[in-house]
């Protein structure tokens, strides 16, 4: 939950670079890259390849529901600025470097085999938020859109 939070905190610091920069939201050939490295990786955690497209589809779908929130704001009021260095390449090596966690994340995950708890565990953690302060509606959404294939049994 932790490093899926953390992706789409820095898919918010992309957007905002790209609003800046004038750059469409949605890279495929980028999408590819990201999935496909992310499957090769995932054999070294035990994970099928099924498992690690389905999730990592899902961590894109919600980095892309974050940038679109970020880019409509962007129309009304001004996106803050960021820090000196903060360009698309260091970002995207930021999210490379968040693949190892997840993966290693997804494996604990599937290894405890929460089965039918699952969605209780997965809800009671969303619900948690709630009682954050401040805590932005749209970051639960893509929490929620990032956790989706997490209870899927195959
Ligand atoms: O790297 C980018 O350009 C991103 O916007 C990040 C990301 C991703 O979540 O990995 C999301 C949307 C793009 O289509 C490609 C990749």
């Amino acid at each position: 939950m932790r490093v899926i939070e953390q992706r789409n905190d820095t898919a918010r610091l992309v957007a905002i670079y790209k609003s800046k920069a004038r750059l469409p939201l949605e890279d495929l050939k980028r999408e590819q890259e990201v999935i496909a490295s992310a499957v090769e990786a995932g054999k070294r955690h035990g994970l099928s390849e099924d498992r690690v497209r389905t999730f990592f589809a899902d961590q894109i779908k919600a980095s892309k529901f974050v940038q679109s929130a970020v880019m409509t704001n962007g129309l009304f009021e001004k996106l803050p600025d960021l820090a000196p260095g903060e360009d698309l390449a260091s970002l995207r090596i930021v999210l490379d470097q968040m693949q190892e966690e997840l993966l290693s994340s997804l494996a604990a995950f599937d290894n405890a085999n929460y089965r039918e708890r699952c969605r209780i565990l997965v809800g009671t953690a969303l619900e948690s938020k709630k009682r954050q302060k401040g805590y932005p509606l749209m970051m639960m959404a893509a929490t929620a859109q990032a956790t989706l294939s997490l209870c899927k049994s195959d």
